[in-house]
C-alpha cells in the first residue's frame, strides 16, 4: 500500500507532487520519490525516508516541469534499499518513470522470460522494476517511434496479460505523455481529478485526499483494468481492458490502510468506519450484555471513529486515554518486527486517572500481528484497571496478504490457528470479540450500494486472482518473513552503495 500520484498541469508541478505525497504519507513512510519531465528530460529525485527527509528546496528546485510523477513507498517485495525507491526509471524505449502500489503474484514467472526472451536486465529484487520492464517491452513491440493511444493500451493490455496481483500505477513517458492504471479487479485504489488553470489539468492518485489538498475535483475512481492516458498536448484517453473482472477493492483499505478523509470506489471511508462501529456495536449487545463496561478507550489513531460510534450507541463514556505522540508515524507499516515493538510506548502513553479501578474496554480497528494490543493491554492493567476488554472493528486477520500489504507470513499472524478465547488468553484480555465478516463488507456497500464484492483474503483466504495457491504462499513466507526480510536488508548495504555511484 503505497501511495501514488501523477500531475499534468501547466505550471511547474513539484510542489503540487509534494503537497500530495504529504497527504498519502500514511500509504508508506520508507522512501519517497519525484520525477518531473521537462523539454524531454527526466529529473529524479528519491531517497529514503519521509518525504520532508527526502526533499529539501535544493532538491525540490532541480525538479523541472508541469509533468510529473511521485511515490511514497512501503515495501512488499525485494529490499529496503534506496535501490528500489520509486519511481524506476528505463531509458529505452522513449524513457519511462514508473510508480507503483500494490504487489505482483507471478513475479518468479516473468523475470525467466524478461531475461531469456524480451533481454531485458533488471538491478533490484522489486516487484515495480520487473512490471516496468514488462510493459517497457511491450511498448518496445509495438515500435511506434510516437506512441498512440492505441500503443499505449494495446501494451497496458499486455502487462494485464503478464503481470497477477494487485497494482495501480502512474508512469511517465518522456515526450509521449502521462499513462495511468489498474489491476483488473480493482484491488488497489487510484482515482483520477481534474482543475481549471485557464487550461485543464489532470491529477491520478492512490486517494482523493491527494486532489483535495491542491483543489483538484474527483471525475472518477479508474475502473478494475482501466488505463487512463494523457498525451503531451494534454489529449486525455482511456480505456477499460476486456480482460476486467467485477471490481473488488481491498477491504483492508476501509479498515485501516486509508485515511477517513478520503472517498474511495464511492465509500466514504469516514462512513464505513463509522458503520464499523454501529454493527460492532449491535454486537456486543447481544453477546456482551452481562459486561459491566465503565469506560470505552480508542487505540489511537484509526480506530477512533469506530470507537467512538460503539460508545455512543452503547451510552458509555468514550475517553481518549492514550495520547499519541505526533512525532511517531504508524507502526503496522515500520519494517521490522523489533522497531515495531519498540515504537508502541513511545508512540502511546496512557492518562493513568482514566483507568485506574475501572472496567475498560479497549477498541483497535484491527489485530494483526498483535504487537499493538498486547502492549496496549499490558499498560491498560499496568494503569490499574480492573478488567480489560477488547474489540476490534474488523475480524481476526488470518491469512497473508499478496496484494500490497506487508503480511506475507502465516506465522507471523496472532490469530493464525487460533479460537477467539485462545487468542483473547494470549494477549492477555479478559474478555475479546471481533466484527463478522459480512458485517464489515455491509459497512461498505451502505456506504457505497454498488460496492457488493471484495477482496477479503486477509479474513478468509479467498484470494481475489483466484491464483493463489498453497505452495505460493509457503514460498512467500519463507522469503518474506521478519528474519529473511532482515537478512536482505543488511545484505543490500552492499546495493545502497553501489546505488549512490549510479
Ligand atoms: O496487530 P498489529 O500488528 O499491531 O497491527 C494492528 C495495529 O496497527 C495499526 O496501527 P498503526 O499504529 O500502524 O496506525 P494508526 O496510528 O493509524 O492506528 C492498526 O491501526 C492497529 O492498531
Ligand atoms: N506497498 C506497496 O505498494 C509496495 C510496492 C512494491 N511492491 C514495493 O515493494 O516497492
Ligand atoms: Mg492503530
Amino acid at each position: 500500500m503505497c501511495g501514488i500520484v501523477g500531475v499534468f498541469g501547466h505550471n511547474p508541478v513539484s510542489q503540487v507532487i509534494f503537497d500530495s505525497l504529504s497527504m498519502l504519507q500514511h500509504r508508506g513512510q520508507d522512501a519517497a520519490g519525484i520525477a518531473t519531465c521537462f523539454d524531454e528530460r527526466f529529473y529524479l529525485e528519491k531517497g529514503n525516508g519521509l518525504i520532508t527527509e527526502v526533499f529539501d528546496a535544493g532538491n525540490m528546485a532541480r525538479l523541472l516541469g508541469n509533468i510529473g510523477i511521485g511515490h511514497v513507498r512501503y515495501p512488499t517485495a525485494g529490499c529496503a534499499s534506496v535501490a528500489e525507491a520509486q519511481p524506476f526509471y528505463v531509458n529505452s524505449p522513449y524513457g519511462i518513470v514508473f510508480a507503483h502500489n500494490g504487489n505482483l503474484t507471478n513475479v518468479a514467472d516473468i523475470v525467466q522470460g524478461l531475461f531469456e526472451t524480451d533481454m531485458r536486465h533488471l538491478n533490484t529484487n522489486s516487484d515495480s522494476e520487473v512490471m516496468l520492464n514488462v510493459f517497457a517491452h511491450a511498448m518496445a513491440r509495438r515500435g511506434a517511434v510516437k506512441p498512440n493511444e492505441f500503443d499505449i493500451f494495446a501494451a497496458v493490455e499486455e502487462v494485464h496479460r503478464r503481470c497477477k496481483g494487485g497494482y495501480a500505477v502512474v508512469a511517465m513517458i518522456a515526450g509521449v505523455g502521462m499513462v495511468a492504471f489498474r489491476d483488473l479487479n480493482g484491488i488497489r485504489p487510484l482515482v483520477f481529478g481534474t482543475r481549471q488553470e485557464g487550461k485543464t489539468e489532470y491529477m491520478i492518485a492512490s486517494e482523493t485526499v491527494a486532489l483535495q489538498v491542491s483543489g483538484f475535483k474527483l471525475e472518477h475512481d479508474l475502473a478494475p483494468g482501466e488505463v487512463i492516458f494523457i498525451d503531451h498536448n494534454g489529449e486525455l484517453f482511456n480505456h477499460v481492458s476486456l480482460q476486467a473482472h467485477e471490481k473488488a477493492p481491498c477491504l483492508f483499505e476501509y479498515v485501516y490502510l486509508a485515511r477517513p478523509d478520503s472517498t474511495m470506489d464511492g465509500a466514504s471511508v469516514y462512513q464505513c468506519r463509522i458503520n464499523m462501529g454501529i454493527k460492532l456495536a449491535e454486537k456486543i449487545k447481544r453477546e456482551w450484555s452481562h459486561l459491566p463496561i465503565d469506560v470505552i478507550i480508542p487505540i489511537p489513531s484509526t480506530s477512533r471513529i469506530a470507537a467512538q460510534e460503539i460508545a455512543t450507541r452503547l451510552n458509555i463514556p468514550y475517553r481518549d486515554a492514550f495520547v499519541r505522540n505526533r512525532y511517531v508515524g504508524r507502526t503496522f507499516i515500520m519494517p521490522g518486527q523489533a522497531q515495531r515493538k519498540q515504537s508502541i510506548r513511545r508512540k502511546l502513553n496512557p492518562i493513568p486517572q482514566a483507568f485506574q479501578g475501572k472496567n475498560v474496554m479497549l477498541v483497535d480497528d484491527s489485530i494483526v500481528r498483535g504487537t499493538t494490543i498486547r502492549e496496549i493491554v499490558a499498560m491498560t492493567r499496568e494503569q490499574g484497571a480492573k478488567n480489560v476488554y477488547v474489540c476490534s472493528a474488523a475480524p481476526p486477520v488470518r491469512y497473508p496478504n499478496v496484494y500490497g500489504i506487508d503480511m506475507p507470513a502465516r506465522s507471523e499472524l496472532v490469530a493464525n490457528g487460533k479460537t477467539v478465547q485462545q487468542l483473547a488468553k494470549d494477549i492477555g484480555a479478559d474478555e475479546l470479540i471481533f466484527q463478522d465478516l459480512q458485517d464489515l463488507k455491509d459497512s461498505i456497500t451502505e456506504a457505497s450500494p454498488d460496492l457488493t464484492h471484495f477482496d477479503s483474503s486477509v479474513f478468509d483466504g479467498n484470494y481475489v486472482t483466484g491464483d493463489v495457491t498453497e505452495e505460493y504462499l509457503a514460498t512467500l513466507e519463507k522469503q518474506r518473513n521478519d528474519a529473511a526480510k532482515h537478512t536482505e536488508d543488511v545484505a543490500s548495504h552492499i546495493t545502497r552503495n553501489l546505488s549512490s555511484r549510479l
